[in-house]
Parts: C-alpha cells; sequence; structure tokens
C-alpha cells in the first residue's frame, strides 16, 4: 500500500507542516526530492521546489498555472506525436495558463517490466504472432486488470513520486497502459477530486479495451467505432466524447504550398511525388516496394521518369544506409527521422505506409490517398477498413501492386487519385487537437474547491497523514 506510517519526527500538525514547508526548514518525501535533483523538465525552466510551494500558496484564490502532465512511451512513434500535439495546442489556445509535461513516468520511475516497455514492444512486433497472442490473452478484463493491478501494487511508491514531481492539476493519458496504474495511485492518495484525468485514445478502430476505464473524467475516442466500443466496456455516454485523433498543429494551421515546399525540399517541380514511409519506427515492406517503384515509376519507352520518390525511414538507420547506398533510375530522396512531416507530406501527391493511426490521420489532413501496405495485428487491423472503406485508399501487401497502382494513378487513373484524394479529405479532422484542450479546459474549470487548493496542503496526504 501507498500509505506510510508517520514517523515520529513527522508527526507535526497540518498547520505546522503547511508554515515549515513556506518558511523553510522542511523538505518533501524522500523519494520525490531525490528524484527531482536528476530530472529535467520540459518547461523552458528548471523550477526549485521551495519557490514553487510559496508561489502555490501565493496563488491562492487567485488564478494558477495549471500543470498538466501528459503520459506516454515510446512504443511507437504515434503516442508522442499525439503527446506533442496535445501540448502545442494547449500553448496556441491557452498560453501561459498551463504548464505541460510530457513524460513516459513509467520509464522514469519504475522497474522492470515497465521501464523496458519500447524494447519488448519492438521484439514482440517483430514476432507479429507473437504480439497478436500477447494483445488478444490480454484483452479480457479480468487478465489485463489482475496483472496491471500487481504491477500497481509493486510500483505505487515510484509511480506516485513520478506522478507528484509534476503536481499535476491535470494528468492526460495518450497511452493503452497508463491508465490503471496512475489512477490507482490518485484513488490511494485521495486526490481524485482534485486531479482531472482524461485519456485521449491513439488508435482509430480495434483499439486494446486497457484504453478504457471506467474511473476516467473523460475519454476522447477518434472515430465513432472506438466510442462504441468505449460504451460496450462500460463507459458512460457522459464520459465520452468524439472529436478525432489528435495531430500537430503544424499540419492544421500552416498554409503550406506545394511548389513552394518542392522549392524547400529540393524536389523536381513538375513529376507527381509518392511518399512512402512505415511509421517512427520505419517498419514494413519499405525497401522491396521502393525498388518496385523504382521499376514501375520508369516509362520504358521514353527511359524518362513519370514520377519521383521520397523515402522515410524514420528511426530505422539500417534501412536508410541500405537505400541510400543503392543506385535509382527515378529520383529519389532518402531521409532519415523527419521532423516536419507536414512539408513532406504537403509536397507528394500519395503515399504508402503501414497502417499506423497518426501517419493515417496526418496523411487524410494532406488530402493523400493512402496505400495501406501493412499492419500491426490487433490495434491496427481496424485502420484498414477504415481507410479503404471510406474510400481514401487502398489495401495491398505486395510491393509490385503497390508499384502497379501508383504507376496507373500518376499515368492513366488521375481521375481515381484525385477522387481518394477529396474523400481523405472527407475524413479529416484537423480540429480535434483544439476541440480536446478546450474540452480539457472547461472540465478543469468546473472541478470542485479542491482543485484550487495547491499541492502544499493536499499532497501529499502520505507524509501528512
Ligand atoms: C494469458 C495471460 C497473459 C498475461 C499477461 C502477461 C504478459 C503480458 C505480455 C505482454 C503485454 C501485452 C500488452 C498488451 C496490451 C497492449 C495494449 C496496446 O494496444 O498496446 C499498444 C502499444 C503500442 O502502441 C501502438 O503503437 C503502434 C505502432 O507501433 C500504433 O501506433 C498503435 O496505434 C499504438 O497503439 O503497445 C504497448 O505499449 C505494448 C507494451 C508492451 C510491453 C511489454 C512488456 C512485457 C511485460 C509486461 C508487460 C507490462 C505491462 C503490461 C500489462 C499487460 C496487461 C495488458
Ligand atoms: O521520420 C518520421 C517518421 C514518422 N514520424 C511520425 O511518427 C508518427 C507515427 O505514428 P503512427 O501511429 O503512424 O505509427 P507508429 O510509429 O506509432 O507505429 C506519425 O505522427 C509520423 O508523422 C515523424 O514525425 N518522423
Amino acid at each position: 500500500m501507498v500509505m506510510t506510517v508517520a514517523s515520529p519526527k513527522k508527526a507535526a500538525s497540518i498547520t505546522e507542516k503547511v508554515w515549515q514547508r513556506v518558511y523553510g526548514n522542511y523538505s518533501t518525501s524522500s523519494s520525490t526530492s531525490n528524484h527531482h535533483k536528476r530530472c529535467s523538465f520540459d518547461s523552458e525552466d528548471d523550477y526549485e521546489d521551495d519557490d514553487e510551494t510559496t508561489m502555490e500558496l501565493m496563488q491562492i484564490g487567485a488564478e494558477r498555472t495549471k500543470n498538466v502532465l501528459i503520459l506516454m512511451s515510446d512504443t511507437g512513434g504515434g503516442h508522442r506525436a499525439s503527446a506533442e500535439a496535445i501540448r502545442d495546442a494547449f500553448k496556441i489556445e491557452f498560453g501561459d495558463e498551463y504548464r505541460i509535461f510530457v513524460k513516459d513516468v513509467c520509464k522514469e520511475y519504475a522497474g522492470w517490466p515497465l521501464n523496458d516497455m519500447e524494447r519488448s514492444y519492438k521484439f514482440m512486433v517483430k514476432h507479429v504472432q507473437l504480439w497478436k497472442v500477447a494483445f488478444h490473452s490480454t484483452s479480457p478484463k479480468w487478465i489485463h486488470s489482475s496483472y496491471l493491478a500487481a504491477i500497481a501494487a509493486y510500483y505505487a511508491k515510484e509511480v506516485e513520486a513520478g506522478l507528484m514531481e509534476y503536481k499535476p492539476d491535470i494528468i492526460i493519458s495518450v497511452h493503452p497502459l497508463m491508465q490503471h496504474i496512475p489512477l490507482w495511485v490518485l484513488k490511494w492518495q485521495g486526490l481524485q477530486k482534485k486531479v482531472v484525468f482524461v485519456t485521449v485514445i491513439t488508435d482509430l478502430n480495434t483499439c486494446h479495451p486497457t484504453w478504457f476505464h471506467p474511473r476516467v473524467n473523460r475519454c476522447y475516442c477518434p472515430s465513432n467505432e472506438v466510442s462504441k466500443r468505449a460504451l460496450l466496456d462500460g463507459l458512460e455516454e457522459s464520459q465520452i466524447r468524439v472529436f478525432g485523433l489528435p495531430i500537430r498543429p503544424s499540419f492544421a494551421r500552416a498554409v503550406l504550398v506545394k511548389d513552394d515546399l518542392r522549392q524547400e525540399l529540393e524536389m523536381d517541380p513538375n513529376l507527381p511525388a509518392v511518399l512512402l514511409m512505415g511509421g517512427g519506427e520505419g517498419m514494413g515492406p519499405v525497401k522491396e516496394t521502393a525498388r518496385a517503384l523504382g521499376e514501375s515509376l520508369l516509362d520504358n519507352e521514353t527511359g524518362k521518369p513519370i514520377g519521383q520518390l521520397i523515402i522515410i525511414c524514420g528511426r530505422n538507420k539500417t534501412l536508410a544506409s541500405k537505400l541510400e547506398s543503392e543506385e535509382w533510375k527515378i529520383p529519389v530522396k532518402v531521409r532519415r527521422f523527419e521532423t516536419q512531416m507536414e512539408k513532406w507530406m504537403g509536397a507528394c501527391d500519395c503515399i504508402i505506409t503501414k497502417a499506423g493511426p497518426g501517419t493515417i490521420a496526418e496523411a487524410l489532413i494532406r488530402g493523400l490517398p493512402i496505400i495501406l501496405n501493412d499492419y500491426i495485428p490487433g490495434q491496427e487491423k481496424g485502420n484498414v477498413p477504415y481507410v479503404v472503406d471510406n474510400g481514401a485508399g487502398v489495401f495491398t501487401r505486395s510491393p509490385n501492386e503497390t508499384a502497379r497502382l501508383v504507376s496507373e494513378w500518376f499515368s492513366t487513373k488521375t481521375d481515381e487519385l484525385k477522387r481518394m484524394s477529396e474523400n481523405a479529405l472527407k475524413l479529416a479532422q484537423p480540429e480535434a487537437v483544439f476541440d480536446i484542450v478546450k474540452d480539457i479546459h472547461e472540465l478543469a474549470k468546473q472541478r470542485g474547491p479542491l482543485a484550487n487548493i495547491p499541492y502544499v496542503l493536499t499532497s501529499s496526504f502520505t507524509s501528512i497523514i
């Protein structure tokens, strides 16, 4: 359990404790302060706990800068992209009203297996059958709840220290495994009425049931398909909002002109362009597809290219090195991890990717027809009908078929490309991230009086009681 028995040294009254905290000679619980020294903050300036405490007390009754903690993990690239999108939208909408921290608290504070999820996940998705079994066997509520409860009990103190480091007024989870453990910690701490806890789901359709936790204040679903699943899993309608998947504001708000982008990115100004990628990790049949496109986008009669190819390998350095060393008969650009995806997408005419929800949602905003060439079993399976049934793209695992489709789109079937582009734009939800942060802001405003009481007075109950 989290509750620690107060030592005689700590047996002071609440008033004394507050007094001590404000006027010095007092340090916060040891696990927290120890970590504080090695912890870096996402905000521009690191801050001293004492200053922070004084500031919090001075702000009683006044509008306080609220702390928002976004919980994510780098299992794939999509969770971080969504977390950063939410952070940027908060900044745009509310300026300094909120201080945002994007953190993998489990990795920073807990031990195995929570601190090793990225590596374990990479290993499992490389062996897809293993992932398929893990995904489906953990779907029943009693299995994942009991498993996560055991982990929560084991790492309670560490996760508590991780959460309390940031004194959050609002916690936003953008990861399927970040509901149960933090919510248990908040419950044990008696902080459920103080802290707003919301989940932002980043899977478009067949998401894992760990996303749905009945004690969240809101569950933001990216699609009606996901909201139906949430209702079936026991969430109330009042908890659910459907706005879309949060995408970085640079996709929604920047005015991008294709000709200018091509000049900036040193692309051919006239040839149609196809973007080939495989999520943040460069997964799927990228190499094979690139080679097939290298042949199909060359007009054999004239010997001239009918299209150009952009390959974004993400963090897959081996793939990038391999492709960089190849000789191409058409214009090809091989890129590693890119931070301005909106520009590359804006400069191209269609995209080939595995069925990652982030990439799909971004491509829809840019009106790019999508060829899906792979999906991770479980959470990404449902993304295929989401795209195909809505007429925004096609699915094929065959590199040759993909290459044939693209060459047709760039020559004889330009009308099909245009129709799919229109359908993609109809599905796009560029404003989703702004709708989400505005709703969270309203939710925070509706909180009871406990929300305005600074942490120095409410937390940590473990050290006060
Ligand atoms: C039969 C009894 C089984 C008992 C369980 C025993 C061991 C568990 C082993 C594995 C855990 C499997 C977890 C399954 C739930 C995953 C939920 C989910 O959807 O996860 C998806 C994320 C990745 O995000 C996705 O990234 C994609 C791109 O690559 C894409 O963008 C997609 O849209 C995203 O959603 O997956 C994870 O984060 C998985 C982390 C795997 C951690 C493995 C660590 C193994 C050891 C213990 C696990 C510790 C905690 C997990 C608790 C499992 C309970 C569900
Ligand atoms: O070089 C890259 C490759 C990918 N991405 C982003 O990484 C995310 C990938 O998320 P997705 O859900 O598609 O797949 P995942 O990587 O999670 O498997 C998307 O936002 C991409 O734009 C990026 O910013 N730079």
